[in-house]
């Protein structure tokens, strides 16, 4: 079930920069290629038209490939993202395109991150190259608001990113961006909010935010899984009490118009270790019935039989090779699993949990305070 660090380490990080339409995908893009430790970063722009980079960043171009004076590589796809990695790496072994050491790859704004997430899971040759590091999501600060309103894919683009990055924050209010803030916070409490100035942005912080840290060459599982991010709440709540216009999700209204009230963001807490088989079973079920709503899972696992913990990581019905992790982060051995998820409550995967490791998850490890060893750094 499990593969080394090793062997999951190596593929090319891949990170997906999206967010909606004019959201300034574009703008960070070309901000992030003027920095020098961007050189060997090959660049795909998933989208008809093009390419929009800055003229002055550009060294040659032809047909759908442009060289920057970096030594970037930019291409565009029209659609068959799979073909043009595979192309990707071959013309790299061939020499026929200088070497990359990680992709970035810019989504139109009207796409969903799923399907594409999946391309780099689910492909065999892909899947043995690469690796998903993050996902990136541009929000606009003026017009964020309203395009969450407006469009699902902005909700979920949010939702499963694992950096928000707040764009035009010098064209908004203090109030309105404040108000955003806190709207992207119930919507996906882990992922930090940056805000950036018409693209200046430091690539350390929104690069190699995956499991694996390269600079210390081993995992970072606290910085990575943000355990803490989530909020407590009230089991009873899950039950027709009367609580004003507040959910149990901290959500203030139940306007259905909101695409917001569809989304949960919930982190589990189990006690002992978990029988790899019932386990492995929970998670095969939850996925083939509950795929499309299971916008993101990850988690550090405690296995019966298993010295080290084990690391998933999902998307939909899809995970990344589970890993072993050389270590446990610090004394606590509970397993932690945090979950995004759309159209579907924690209590079906809490029930379901439950009757295959008869087991019940406790809440959000931010109020037990044995975890102080794992807040996050
Ligand atoms: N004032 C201000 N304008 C910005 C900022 N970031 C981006 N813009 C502008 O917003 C517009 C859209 O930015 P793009 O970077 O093209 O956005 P995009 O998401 O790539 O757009 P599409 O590819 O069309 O989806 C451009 O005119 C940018 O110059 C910012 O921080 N402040």
């Amino acid at each position: 079930m499990t593969q080394t660090p090793s062997a999951a380490d190596t593929g090319v990080p891949v990170t997906l920069l999206t967010g909606f339409l004019g959201s300034g995908k574009t703008t960070v893009l070309n901000g992030l290629l003027r920095h020098p430790g961007m050189a060997q970063t090959a660049v795909i722009i998933n989208e008809f038209g093009e390419i929009g980079l800055d003229h002055e960043l550009v060294a040659s171009a032809r047909d759908d490939m442009v060289l920057l004076k970096s030594g970037c590589l930019c291409c565009t796809v029209k659609g068959d993202l799979i073909d043009a990695l595979r192309r990707l790496f071959l013309q790299r072994v061939r020499g026929e395109v200088p070497e990359f050491e990680r992709v970035v790859i810019e989504t139109t704004g009207l796409a969903d991150p799923a399907p594409i997430i999946h391309t780099l899971m689910a492909d065999p040759l892909v899947a043995a190259r690469y690796r998903l590091d993050g996902v990136v999501a541009t929000v606009d600060a003026v017009c964020g608001d309203d395009t969450l309103n407006q469009h699902e894919e902005a909700v979920k683009q949010a939702a499963m990113a694992d950096r928000l990055l707040l764009t035009k924050s010098d064209l908004a209010d203090a109030a309105t961006l404040a108000a955003l803030e806190a709207r992207l916070a119930r919507l996906n409490p882990a992922a930090p909010r940056l805000r950036v100035l018409q693209g200046a942005i430091d690539p350390a912080q929104i690069l190699d935010v995956g499991l694996f840290d390269p600079a210390s060459k081993s995992a970072d599982v606290a910085r990575w899984l943000k355990a803490e991010a989530y909020e407590h709440h009230d089991h009873d709540h899950d039950h027709d009490h009367d609580h004003g216009d507040h959910d149990h999700h901290g959500h203030h209204h139940h306007d259905p118009n909101r695409h917001d009230d569809r989304i949960r963001a919930f982190c589990f807490v189990i006690e002992r270790p978990l029988d790899p088989l019932a386990f492995e079973s929970w998670l095969n079920v939850l996925t083939s019935f509950r795929g499309p709503n299971l916008l993101r899972i990850k988690g550090i696992v405690n296995l019966i039989g298993h010295e080290r913990p084990v690391a998933i990581h999902g998307v939909q019905h899809l995970f990344h090779p589970a890993v072993e992790l050389p270590a446990w982060p610090g004394e606590d051995r509970r397993s932690r699993i945090v979950f995004i998820t759309r159209d579907l409550d924690e209590a079906v995967i809490r029930d379901t949990f439950a009757a295959f490791t008869g087991d019940a998850p406790a809440d959000s490890p931010r109020y037990d305070p044995r975890l102080s060893g794992l807040a996050s750094g």
